[in-house]
């Protein structure tokens, strides 16, 4: 049976790029978050897997350049996505969870042109409306975004993102919480991106046939490589068996 997650694959398609994190700890309130991940990924269709608080969301955040490592390097093709804030709009884009932490600007065309004018791109606006046209959601220019469904929401951040036409991009659970045909619509938008996908989740069905998967642990890489999901399953019906749920050490 054709499961919709299908959908999420993308294109096999453009160029291929080099993500490096070198001995990357990070540290929040004197808590190890992430410890000593160094990974070297250039597949097209990269997995990142984990339990809920394994250090996937922040793996996301330092890959955006969001937040720098404590300590250790992150690089994309060479670039630090932290520092070089104006290289990381061309590199890499990063769709979250919930598209109002995301969204900004009260009208649809006021969103997707932003990131495009601080590209700094001749005539961002005009540029917005050919995405939209591209998307076919010309007529949604001038809506304001508050009166949009979660779904729309999440292809105004999708349109605003691939305006900005970035190297590298990152899915972090950009569809729980939508109702199947809308994740089944998103994901044939994404379809369409040929770039680097990096998609973050709990859920091995979501990153089937992917090219490379990495699973977190504890902050740490626990294995990674085509084979992973399997591991990464089997460990996660013999954890379910038992009762961590009522372990608070992490
Ligand atoms: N800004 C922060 N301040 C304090 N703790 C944080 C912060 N960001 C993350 N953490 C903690 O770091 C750990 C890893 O969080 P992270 O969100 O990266 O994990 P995750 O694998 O994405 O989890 P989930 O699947 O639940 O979203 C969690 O225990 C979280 O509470």
């Amino acid at each position: 049976m054709r499961d919709e997650r299908d959908d999420v694959r993308v294109k096999d398609t453009g160029a291929v790029t080099q993500i490096r994190f070198d001995a990357v700890d990070h540290v929040i309130d004197g808590r190890a978050i992430l410890s000593g991940v160094s990974v070297d990924l250039s597949a097209r269709r990269i997995g990142v897997i984990g339990r809920n608080g394994s250090g996937k969301t922040t793996f996301a955040r330092l890959l955006a350049g969001l937040v720098a490592p404590t300590s250790g390097t992150v690089t994309i093709d060479g670039i630090d996505p932290a520092k070089d804030r104006r290289a990381a709009l061309s590199l890499v884009g990063i769709l979250f969870q919930n598209p109002d932490h995301q969204i900004i600007f009260p009208t649809v065309i006021e969103e997707v042109a932003f990131g495009l004018r601080q590209q700094g791109v001749d005539d961002p606006d005009a540029r917005a409306q050919a995405v939209l046209d591209r998307f076919g959601k010309a007529h949604w220019r001038d809506a304001h975004v508050h009166s949009l469904s979660q779904g729309q929401k999440q292809l105004v951040c999708l349109m605003s993102i691939l305006a900005m036409t970035p190297r590298i991009l990152i899915l972090d659970e950009p569809f729980a919480g939508l109702d199947i045909p809308t994740r089944m619509q998103l994901a044939r938008y994404l379809s369409h991106y040929d770039g680097t996908l990096v998609h973050v989740s709990h859920d091995p069905r979501d990153l089937a046939g992917y090219d490379h998967v990495l699973w977190l642990e504890r902050g740490a890489v626990k294995g990674q490589g085509a084979d992973v999901l399997d591991a990464f399953t089997d460990e996660m019906m013999r954890q379910g068996g038992g009762d961590d749920i009522s372990d608070l050490s992490r």
